[in-house]
């Protein structure tokens, strides 16, 4: 059985359908990569399933439930944890504190302050610093620990490397591959489509609102992902823009 299901979900932004008809799987262990140009409804749809923004329609089934109506906090009690773009820390407290905050939903598991610590050892040295006075990759790497202290067991990432650093970045990503290595579901969202297509084992790109393209990140090509990132899939044209 799926962990999570989507089946044919919309969500609007007032009059305009930012997901329109959205539906796929992820199976427990899984990474999908989220990919698709500025606009196409990605953060809608991980906002969507975490529960910060309403569905018009569809279905959104988290271990067996139905989650149609069910608040966000109570989405992270069930164990999804949404890594949001821009990462939304509270800037006057300290790592630690923020990671606490973490705790909150009250589920079972082995997420501590220290755990994080290890997984994340640039945070070592900043355990007592505030959140703001952080440099960008600790700031993310913060609040990537403060979901993960929800002992998630799907967590959505969104753009984690945004506004960082390329060694940033590799080390954010080292750390995710290690959660990945240790069994953690993730969907996560990524602009670097490299990036998105080695970390993970399936891949979705979205097309204004749509899926264009779903497929495994093994076996796709970077061509076809290309393709249907810029909708030159569907209308037969042949080249990739450079
Ligand atoms: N709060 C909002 N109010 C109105 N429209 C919105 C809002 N948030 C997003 N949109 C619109 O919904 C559509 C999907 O946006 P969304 O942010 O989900 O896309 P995205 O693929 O995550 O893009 P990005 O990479 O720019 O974040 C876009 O047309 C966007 O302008």
């Amino acid at each position: 059985m799926s962990l999570l299901s989507v089946e044919d979900l919309v969500v609007r932004h007032g009059l305009l359908q930012a997901v329109r008809g959205v539906s796929f799987d992820v199976a427990r262990g899984e990474t999908l990569a989220l990919v698709g140009a500025n606009g196409a409804g990605k953060t809608t749809l991980l906002r969507a399933i975490a529960g910060a923004h309403q569905a018009a329609s569809g279905r959104v089934t988290f271990d067996g439930a139905d989650l149609s109506g069910v608040p966000s906090h109570e989405r992270v009690r069930k164990g999804i944890a949404l890594v949001p773009e821009g990462r939304r820390l509270f800037v006057q407290m300290t790592v630690e504190e923020n990671l606490l905050l973490g705790r909150s939903a009250d589920r079972a598991g082995d997420w501590s302050v220290e755990r994080v610590l290890e997984t994340f050892p640039n945070l070592k040295p900043r355990r007592h610093a505030r959140a703001g006075h952080l440099s960008g990759g600790e700031q993310q790497a913060t609040a990537i620990g403060r979901a993960l202290m929800s002992n998630p067991d799907l967590l959505l990432l969104d753009e984690v490397s945004l506004g960082l650093s390329p060694l940033i970045v590799d080390r954010v990503y080292a750390s995710l591959q290690e959660l990945i290595s240790s069994g953690t579901t993730i969907i996560l969202v990524e602009q670097d489509l490299n990036r998105a297509l080695s970390v993970s084992n399936k891949v979705i790109c979205m097309l204004e609102g749509r899926i264009a393209l779903a497929g495994d990140s093994m076996t796709v090509s970077r061509d076809e992902v290309t393709k249907a990132y810029f909708g030159l899939h569907r209308k037969g044209a042949g080249g990739v823009p450079a």
